[in-house]
């Protein structure tokens, strides 16, 4: 039986110190995101890092929980399995974390213990970055090695211009410019960064970022000076990949710009940095700056267009075994 897999990158448990310590252990622990030797590293990421970015973070994180639903994050990836899941009432669909909970080892110990003998995994990064897409492969490996019968396994390609994706960016986009009360002035397509060094060492992210914003000011029909593309969420000190966001929504407030929209179409769910990184921080950038509307852009989330677009993917990869 062939089943599919949704890799997302995980959230904390709760909105707290205690919850966002091992989430940010395991996650800056990783080789993939953080490519500092390991003996310079790890006595800076637990004597400087974890003990206060905890906190930090924790605070953040309160301000997007939902009483009901919890992290935003968690919730569209269960909702988006759960969709999917309709598209393939003869295969098992789901999802597992590559940090925190549900931890992507005890999906896959679940899947193959239902049957699953081969299995089709969609990272949920539609641009390849070794921090994130290569990181949910490790995480996918990993799991494999403590299990007997190992499944034959296929990873669907970066799809940052597979039409699937294109035609569920588009129509989320379309969604949000047709319910704004105002006519944005200029766009702001913003993507997360990754360190320069990463990118000149040979990751390939920011071709697949800029294929990915080509074709969709392409799809929408705005004119080059129109947009600008960036990057945003960067974490410490090092160069990461320019322009950075708040830089550009600065200038673009203080040449009297006003009204703004932020597309975010490398996230597949709103999360902290779309929500509050964009929604709460660059806002407070943009109108300190002059700027007087930011609407940060809603991500793929379970929009119907983004549950084809996914079964679309995992189709074409699937073939023969769907
Ligand atoms: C060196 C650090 C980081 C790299 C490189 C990085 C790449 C990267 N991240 C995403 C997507 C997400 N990141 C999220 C949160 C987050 N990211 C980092 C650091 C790096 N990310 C941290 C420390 C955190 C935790 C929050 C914080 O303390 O700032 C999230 C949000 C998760 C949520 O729970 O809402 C997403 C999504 C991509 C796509 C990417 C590389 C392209
Ligand atoms: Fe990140
Ligand atoms: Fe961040």
């Amino acid at each position: 039986m062939t089943g599919l897999l949704l890799i997302q990158l995980g959230t904390p448990d709760a909105p707290t110190y205690r919850g966002l310590f091992p989430y940010l252990r395991q996650f800056l622990s990783d080789p993939r995101v953080i490519e500092v030797p390991r003996p310079i590293w790890l006595p800076l990421l637990y004597l400087r890092i974890l003990p206060f970015r905890s906190g930090a973070s924790a605070a953040k994180y309160a301000r997007i929980w939902d009483p009901k639903t919890g992290s935003p994050l968690l919730h569209y990836t269960v909702e988006q399995t759960k969709l999917l899941q309709e598209h393939f009432p003869s295969n098992p669909v789901k999802f597992g974390m590559i940090v925190g909970n549900p931890p992507l080892r005890d999906t896959i110990h679940d899947m193959i213990a239902g049957g699953v003998d081969k299995l089709i995994a969609m990272p949920m990064f539609p641009q390849y970055s070794a921090t994130s897409f290569a990181s949910a492969t490790d995480s996918l490996f990993k799991a494999l090695t403590k299990v007997r019968r190992v499944p034959a396994v296929r990873v669907v390609p970066p799809y940052y211009n597979h039409p699937g994706y294109l035609d569920a960016m588009e129509a989320t986009i379309r969604d949000d410019l047709a319910k704004l009360a105002w006519e944005p002035e200029h766009i702001v397509i913003s993507f997360h960064g990754i360190p320069q060094k990463y990118a000149q060492r040979g990751d390939p992210y920011a071709t697949h970022v800029v294929r990915t914003t080509q074709a969709l000011v392409k799809r929408m029909g705005w004119p080059r000076s129109y947009w600008t593309q960036t990057y945003q969420s960067r974490f410490g000190r090092s160069e990461w990949l320019k322009p950075y966001t708040d830089d550009v929504l600065a200038t673009l407030a203080k040449k009297g710009t006003k009204r703004v929209y932020v597309a975010l179409p490398g996230f597949t769910a709103d999360c902290l940095e779309t929500i509050d990184e964009i929604g709460t921080e660059s806002r407070e950038v943009f109108e300190h700056a002059g700027g007087e509307h930011l609407k940060n852009g809603t991500c793929l989330n379970a929009h119907p267009k983004w549950i084809e677009g996914m079964a679309r993917i995992l189709r074409d990869e699937g073939h023969g075994w769907l």
